[in-house]
């Protein structure tokens, strides 16, 4: 049988070629290239350009492209440069971590300070942090709300259709290798949106697979500043590789800011380095950036309502429901997997919430189920369930025929809080989900719920659990 390695170079790309090992590829490796410009391909010359160009001639040639198992394909498309992540580390180049950007200008918007929600907003102690975590949150939505009306497909500047439909494809396929419920899920959105989805889902995974999959121990703040570099290539046209040059196309379709996913590739920065979380503003930084920000990129995507669009006050609006579903996920996830977390040396929990309930870190690393533990985690719950709360209001003024996913996407999420529940808070042993029978309950629920106006929705999840102090 033909090796992944041969297989993956057969799809042409030279980004297949390094992470199958060839050398010769090494530039164009997803976490170490540095823009080459001679292998850039801008709006207008996609097709001319390698190495899409060579998919293209074999297209033509062969009249197929290479048929590449789909897991050997994934695991050869998000393995990274482990070569470059140890030049770096030799370079000392860990000063990285520290980077701070410095693209924060604006004042926090109190309308989109976390408006219903009473949580701590103290000050950073972080010293290589200037502006609050609320302020730099606030500063994203901003930009992207801002970009609502703004459709992007210069004239003449489509992408050729072959292509692309075969970059969607493979986005698919790594998403269904991924993720094969939220891949079903996907199934629920026009063609378009789904594609979209599954090009920002890829990107996402492909960034947190740096920090977290095979070869993260080699990853180090300078490969993550080549990631980024090569996702500012991906919002300027110029592609490097199939899976670039669908998220290419899904930013030029959709108004789709840059700013989430930069703040995204900052919180795979702060999961280099960072293992403790004081304050729950500092773990609400680390929840927007890796989760709150794909509700900012989704958004434009499913589109939010006719009746709501041209109101600046409620997308902005919307944009703050967005984030509010990330964040509730996030929080989720890290209420879900306590105890793998403290089996890694790390706790995701605010120091000063715990302590304020009489938890020690030891307490965490030995896993033992006290009353203490249960009052902390009722109160972790209840501050998730009014972050999905919020999100709810959110998903009843999107498009209406993208309610349904998000709305089953939420719902399902948020059941993981009732099985921690069920568990008895006992998150150090037992790994909280949603069985599949009541998965499939919940769909037709969430569909019926998810076409009622507004205005009624509203009413009911209104009066959702408030954090108990
Ligand atoms: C199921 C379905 C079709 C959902 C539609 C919703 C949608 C479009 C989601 C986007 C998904 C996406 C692009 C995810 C990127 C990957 C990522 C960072 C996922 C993280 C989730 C957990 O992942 P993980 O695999 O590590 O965990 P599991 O072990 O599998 O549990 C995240 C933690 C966060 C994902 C964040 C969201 C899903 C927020 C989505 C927000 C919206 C779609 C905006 C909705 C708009 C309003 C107004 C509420």
């Amino acid at each position: 049988m033909q090796s992944c390695a041969a297989q993956a170079a057969g799809a042409g790309t030279a980004a297949f070629r390094f992470a199958a090992g060839d050398p010769s590829a090494r530039t164009t490796d997803a976490a170490s290239s540095s823009y080459d410009a001679s292998r850039s391909y801008g709006n207008r010359s996609l097709l001319r350009a390698d190495p899409l160009e060579q998919l293209r001639g074999r297209q033509v040639g062969a009249g197929r492209v290479p048929q590449v198992p789909r897991k050997a394909c994934v695991q050869a498309i998000l393995r990274v440069d482990r070569e470059a992540a140890d030049r770096d580390r030799e370079d000392g180049s860990e000063k990285g971590a520290q980077r701070k950007r410095s693209s924060f200008s604006l004042q926090a918007s109190s309308s989109l300070a976390m408006p219903s929600l009473d949580f701590p907003r103290s000050r950073s102690t972080s010293p290589v942090r200037q502006k609050t975590a609320q302020e730099r949150v606030d500063d994203a939505v901003r930009k992207q709300a801002a970009l609502m009306a703004d459709i992007r497909i210069p004239p003449g500047a489509e992408m050729d259709g072959e292509l692309l439909e075969t970059a969607y494809e493979r986005s698919g396929e790594v998403c269904a290798e991924y993720a094969k419920t939220f891949y079903l899920g996907t199934k629920l959105m026009t063609p378009e949106r789904q594609r979209a989805i599954w090009a920002i889902y890829v990107w996402c995974r492909r960034t947190d697979e740096l920090v977290d999959g095979p070869n993260a121990s080699h990853i180090t703040p300078a490969a993550l500043d080549r990631w980024e570099q090569r996702l500012e290539d991906v919002f300027a046209g110029k592609p490097f590789d199939m899976l670039d040059a669908a998220l290419t196309d899904t930013v030029r379709k959709f108004p789709v800011h840059i700013q989430p996913f930069r703040d995204m590739i900052d919180g795979m920065r702060m999961d280099l380095y960072k293992k403790r979380y004081e304050t729950f503003e500092e773990l609400y930084l680390y929840c927007y950036n890796v989760a709150g920000t794909v509700g900012l990129m989704s958004t434009p995507v499913m589109g939010i309502a006719p009746e709501y669009a041209e109101d600046e006050d409620a997308v902005r609006e919307i944009y703050d429901d967005a984030l509010a579903l990330g964040i509730a996920n996030q929080l989720t996830n890290i209420l879900r997997d306590v105890g793998e977390d403290a089996r890694r040396g790390r706790i995701y929990l605010p120091l000063e919430e715990l302590s304020r309930f009489g938890v020690t870190e030891q307490d965490i690393f030995d896993g033992v189920v006290t009353d203490r533990w249960r009052s902390f985690m009722r109160w972790q719950l209840a501050r998730a369930r009014d972050y999905f709360a919020k999100a709810e209001r959110g998903v009843m003024k999107l498009d209406r025929q993208s309610r349904w996913p998000v709305y089953a996407s939420l719902v399902l999420y948020r059941q993981i809080l009732d099985s921690i529940e069920k568990n008895d808070f006992d998150n150090f042993h037992k790994r909280a989900y949603v069985p599949k029978f009541k998965k499939l309950l919940s769909l037709p629920e969430a569909f019926v719920r998810s076409q009622l106006p507004h205005s009624s929705h509203g009413l009911k999840v209104a009066s959702s659990s408030k954090v108990a102090e």
